[in-house]
């Protein structure tokens, strides 16, 4: 599954900096490389303000990278310019989280989705009805929805219209970013059944951002767990609750299933702040948060390192910390 034949986009030691007041830099992304492969889901979690939003927007191109390389099927990406941008673009579509900020309120639902196909030229005018209903129909909606306004329909059913325009040029990837997170549990499963759904038939790749661990190990392949612009831990979907090995994915489990873990000491230190990405410490950047935080720790950034196929950790301890 995780095959090169598969991997369809990849980002390498990608970092992105933002220019802050007082000619500070402020670290959003750091070294961050992970891979998207056909038919798998990636999911990125992590609390607010740790840069799952910008690698992925680094990851659709609406975000240039301060250092590091993006490739489209070993296409490096950063250096496609002009027409072959633009058609790029078609190929890795993102679902924002409030569609109906993302939606024109004048634009018909019909018009809505259709509108990347007219940009392309893939549909002509005439089109737009029967093409809309045959998007409304795959997403599950009913075709007369066409004609209404997004702000005649429900959350979950203007979400499913987001999907069903991002589906609508093909794409090999889409990025959801916190797509589930304005609607309650009911509606949330629906859409991720949803997905799961058109992954199969459509075998694209999805990225797929929330903070919600619980609902993300459910059905992505892979989570990447990131903190303060890092990734600290990558993993299959289906061992997070077994086998997580970072301190923070393990006291995210915690705070989530109340699973006991064999620690010999518990996790108290997940109250304290987040440090400020303006003023990222030195050493480990979850360490003033670790209640396993060694001298180590505080000198040296732990890299990322594979300890099983398919299983990435970036921490000092991490052979120390097992599951039961
Ligand atoms: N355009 C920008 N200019 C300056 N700082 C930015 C910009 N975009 C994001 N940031 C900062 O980068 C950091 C990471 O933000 P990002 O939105 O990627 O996090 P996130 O994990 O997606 O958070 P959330 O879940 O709240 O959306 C934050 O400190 C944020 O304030």
């Amino acid at each position: 599954m995780y095959e090169k034949e598969n991997l369809i986009l990849e980002a390498k030691h990608v970092s992105k900096k933002f220019q802050s007041s007082g000619n500070r830099l402020l670290t959003a992304c750091e070294d961050v490389s992970l891979n998207f492969y056909k038919n798998q889901t990636l999911g990125i979690v992590g609390e607010s303000g740790c840069g799952k939003s910008t690698f992925m927007r680094m990851a659709v191109g609406l975000e240039k990278p301060s250092s590091g390389e993006l490739f489209f099927h070993g296409r490096n990406m950063l250096e496609l310019k002009g027409e072959e941008l633009r058609l790029n673009r078609r190929n890795i579509q993102m679902i924002f989280q409030d569609p109906s900020e993302a939606f024109h309120p004048r634009m018909k639902v019909k018009e809505i989705i259709c509108e990347p196909l007219l940009n392309f030229s893939l549909i002509n005018r005439k089109e737009v009805d029967s093409k809309a209903r045959e998007l409304l129909e795959m997403v599950e909606l009913p075709g007369n929805l066409a004609d209404r306004y997004p702000h005649d329909m429900s959350g979950g059913q203007r979400q499913r219209a987001g999907i069903a325009r991002a589906l609508a040029l093909e794409p090999e990837v889409i990025v959801c970013d916190e797509i589930t997170s304005s609607l309650d549990v009911s509606a949330q499963k629906t859409i991720v059944e949803l997905l799961i759904k058109l992954q199969n038939k459509k075998h694209v790749s999805i990225g797929f951002i929330s903070h919600d661990l619980a609902l993300v190990q459910q059905f992505a392949h892979q989570v990447a767990v990131m903190y303060l612009g890092n990734i600290v831990e990558i993993i299959n979907g289906n061992e997070v609750c077994v086998n997580a090995r970072h301190p923070y994915t393990q006291a995210l489990l915690d705070s989530i299933f109340d699973v006991h873990m064999d620690f010999s000491k518990e996790i108290m230190s997940i109250e304290s702040e987040v440090p400020s990405p303006l003023n990222v410490p030195a050493g480990c950047p979850f360490r003033n948060r670790c209640s396993y935080c060694m001298k180590v720790c505080e000198t040296e950034k732990p890299k990322l390192k594979e300890i099983e196929p398919c299983h990435m950790v970036a921490c000092h301890r991490y052979n120390d910390l097992c599951c039961i």
